[in-house]
């Protein structure tokens, strides 16, 4: 068997193309404000991603960039001043901070209503309890792949591998919210390969290179790889072995093309859901 390949790319393209075609139709352009802080090198090709992606669906888009030497009082500052301007729909802070800054308190800094990351407890809260908010924007990604991929959620065992704020944990909860049985497991799980391979839906987020091996998987499973990972020679890899794991999967989400793409679409998705819950418009 040769898995399908789930082309995250691709359908980032059209929701993208979605996106702007609404974004047309409003009668003011949904603001994102991307703060970056200091000079970590991977951050500056991301959000550099970020500002052109928004800037080609129509939105208002500009990157705050303060120096290294910014304590976490200035950042606080900015970031109530982001809070305060009624253009700004959109928070976004870059991580990772510079070590002197604690990461809760720039989180939870954000004005929930404009919180496109997802991040801040309020909303993680409103995820775990049901309620609408906003969602962490990998997770949201990774239930749109799952979408296109025709599998079937309700009833189905997912196991979602990682249990980090920002990725496994609340991939876990819109999993439970479409009805899968999930399990949470992680570095500490005993028999880890054991758990894969009783997913139907396994969804890799530990930011191990290529941990996951073909003999991890049940033969047909739907396999998505969160995971960005450099070597030293400069490819990039995921979590998942892609060429073992493409041999026994049915279906799976290359790297790059996969998973990351479909990150910032959905960025893009709850800037548009901020900026329409906060105008109160359509
Ligand atoms: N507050 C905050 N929110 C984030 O969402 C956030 C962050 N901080 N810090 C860094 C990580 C990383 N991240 C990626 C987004 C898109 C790709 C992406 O588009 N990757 C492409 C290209 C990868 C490449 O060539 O480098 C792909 O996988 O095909 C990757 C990584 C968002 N992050
Ligand atoms: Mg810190």
């Amino acid at each position: 068997m040769t898995a399908r390949i789930l082309d995250g790319k691709a359908i980032a393209a059209r929701i993208r193309a979605g996106l702007a075609a609404r974004t047309a139709t409003l009668s003011f352009r949904p603001g994102l404000r991307v703060v970056r802080v200091g000079e970590d090198p991977a951050s500056g090709v991301y959000v550099r991603n970020k500002d052109k992606a928004a800037k080609e669906v129509g939105f208002d888009s500009a990157t705050v960039h303060l120096p290294e030497s910014t304590t976490e009082a200035d950042l606080l500052a900015t970031i109530a001043a982001l809070n305060a301007d009624p253009a700004v729909d959109g928070i976004l802070v870059q991580l990772p901070l510079p070590a002197h800054i604690r990461t809760e308190a720039a989180i939870a800094a954000v004005d929930p209503a404009k919180d496109v990351d997802g991040f801040h407890p309020l909303n993680a809260g409103r995820l775990a309890a049901g309620q609408p908010g906003l969602v962490p924007c990998t997770p949201r990604g990774v239930m749109h792949i799952l979408a296109e991929s025709g599998a079937t959620l309700r009833g189905a065992r997912a196991v979602v591998l990682g249990r980090s704020q920002i990725v496994g944990r609340p991939m876990a909860q819109l999993l439970l919210g479409a009805d899968c049985t999930v399990t949470i497991a992680h570095s500490r799980t005993r028999d880890l390969p054991a758990e894969c391979r009783r997913a139907e839906i396994l969804v890799a987020a530990v930011g191990r290179p290529e941990m996951v091996r073909g003999d991890w998987i049940a033969p047909g499973a739907v396999v998505v790889d969160v995971g960005i990972n450099r070597l030293p020679d400069g490819k990039l890899v995921g979590d998942v072995a892609f060429a073992e794991a493409s041999a026994v999967a049915g279906a799976i989400t290359p790297v790059p093309g996969g998973v990351g793409p479909m990150t910032i679409a959905c960025l893009l998705e709850n800037t548009l859901d901020a900026a329409l819950a906060r105008r109160g418009a359509a």
